[in-house]
């Protein structure tokens, strides 16, 4: 049997997870990785977290028979990234891009080299997932919206900053602004500049999918099925459901990413 091994190289975090060759990027089962794990992104900066962590990755598992990956997080990031394993020098990195192509899936972006890789992987991963028409939701540093046809094609999307960026840049960017911080307790509209903050971020990510649906519905592909990732996925999901929006067919998942990174790679073995 033969193992994979992937990497999601975001702005924040890193993901990384490896899978059997008798595995299937389609299955929905919650422990689908054999071995998987986050550190930051910014550790790969340093030559002494990269050796921890390859030491920790090649303790954990057996040399795997190939590695895939997608970065968004510059050229430095994919450099320090391919460096990691020099034991493992035979063997080949297979970097997935916006522009890498996909049987069975296009993109409608105008140039496509400039489409993140980790909004194609999501979508790719998506596919795996269902066929439907489906909008793939990343809610990590920034949040990515993006229609995925049945038929394959990707319509495009939008690109808002993530929660964290929303309430850190109001913050940043005003003289009477606090850090805002999650409580128990958020009303429907803020009665304190916590709240109000909060609540306000919230409405902006969660109207933009709302937004997203009424959009996807004019252009007659109604969305049947919504994936919801990345690291504010949780908050997200249970504000959603708190705002009386329990009619929407939205899912949580994790790494949508790394799972169309698996798929493409499956595809260019
Ligand atoms: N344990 C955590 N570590 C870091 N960020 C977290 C964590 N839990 C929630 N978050 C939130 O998730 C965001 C990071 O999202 P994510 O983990 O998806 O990483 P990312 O690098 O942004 O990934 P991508 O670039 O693929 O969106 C942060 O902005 C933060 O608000
Ligand atoms: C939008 C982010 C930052 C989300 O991680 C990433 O997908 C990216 O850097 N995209 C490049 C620009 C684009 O997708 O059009």
């Amino acid at each position: 049997m033969s193992l994979y091994l992937f990497f999601d190289v975001g702005n924040t975090r890193l993901k990384w997870a490896a899978v059997e060759s008798n595995q299937n990027p389609s299955a929905q089962q919650k422990k689908l990785w054999a071995y998987s794990g986050s550190i930051s992104s910014k550790s790969l900066q340093s030559a002494e977290h990269r050796e921890e962590l390859a030491d920790y990755i090649a303790k954990t598992l057996p040399k795997p028979d190939a590695i895939g990956f997608s970065c968004v997080a510059g050229d430095e990031a994919i450099t320090n990234l391919k460096s990691l394993f020099p034991q493992w020098s035979d063997l080949n990195w297979q970097q997935l891009k916006g522009d890498s192509t996909f049987s069975g899936m296009r993109s409608l972006y105008q140039d496509a080299s400039k489409l993140g890789a980790d909004r194609w992987a999501a979508l790719i991963g998506a596919r795996a997932l269902s066929t439907n028409n489906t909008l793939v939701v990343n809610a990590g540093t920034a949040t990515t919206i993006d229609l995925l046809g049945s038929n394959g094609v990707h319509y495009g999307g939008w690109i808002l900053p993530g929660l964290g960026l929303m309430q850190e840049s109001l913050q940043s960017k005003t003289a009477q602004l606090p850090l805002a911080v999650r409580e128990e307790s958020q009303q429907e509209f803020g009665t304190t500049t916590n709240e109000a903050i909060i609540g306000g971020c919230d409405a902006a990510q969660i109207g933009a999918i709302h937004y997203a649906l009424l959009q996807a519905k004019k252009l007659n592909h109604p969305v049947e099925r919504i994936w919801l990732d990345g690291g504010n996925a949780k908050v997200l999901l249970a504000q959603i459901k708190k705002s009386g929006l329990q009619n929407w067919p939205i899912e949580q998942t994790e790494g949508l990413v790394l799972r169309g990174v698996w798929a493409w790679l499956l595809q260019n073995l």
